[in-house]
């Protein structure tokens, strides 16, 4: 019988957003996201964790080679986040609030397809999200029924 283990890596990346909705009016943004719907917006550090989840190589005796990891998260999340402006430069963002719930579920997608690609696929278990130290979000693909 193998082990399942889980393996993680942790990046961090500097990134500036303004919390907004297309769907509300400007008075009902900034009832409702107050100094995070200031115009000219803000930054954070963010701290990404990514996890992944598999049985042991018995011949490698890794789960997946950490530098395969870390060039995933450099092409997924460093290129494409790292000293960026999540609502100008990042097109997803482009309709809807970048809020850490929204990234964390972008940074899923990003990693998923990338390993997928990489003979990696259904590896990934779950992205953890720092926005500030104190807020964070976890994402791990989970979808509602509707
Ligand atoms: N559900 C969410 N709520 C909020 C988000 C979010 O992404 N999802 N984001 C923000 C702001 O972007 C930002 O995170 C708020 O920063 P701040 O209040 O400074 O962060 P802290 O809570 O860590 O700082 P305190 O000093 O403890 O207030 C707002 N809401
Ligand atoms: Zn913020």
């Amino acid at each position: 019988m193998s082990s399942i283990v889980y393996l993680s890596r942790i990046e961090t990346f500097s990134a500036a957003h303004r919390l907004h909705s297309p769907s509300l009016s400007d008075e009902e943004n900034e009832k409702l996201y107050g100094k995070c719907n200031n115009p000219n917006g803000h930054g954070h550090n963010y701290k990404v964790e990514v996890i992944v989840k598999g049985e042991i190589d018995p011949l490698t005796g890794m789960v997946m080679n950490l530098e395969d990891l870390k060039e995933c998260i450099k092409i997924t999340v460093m290129n494409v986040l790292d000293h960026k402006n999540l609502d100008h430069d990042v097109t997803y963002f482009k309709d809807i609030p970048s809020t850490s719930e929204n990234l964390a579920v972008f940074i899923w997608y990003s990693i998923k397809d990338y390993l997928s690609e990489k003979s990696y696929k259904g590896i990934l278990y779950e992205i953890k999200l720092y926005e500030t130290e104190k807020n964070v979000v976890i994402y791990r693909g989970e979808k509602s029924d509707d």
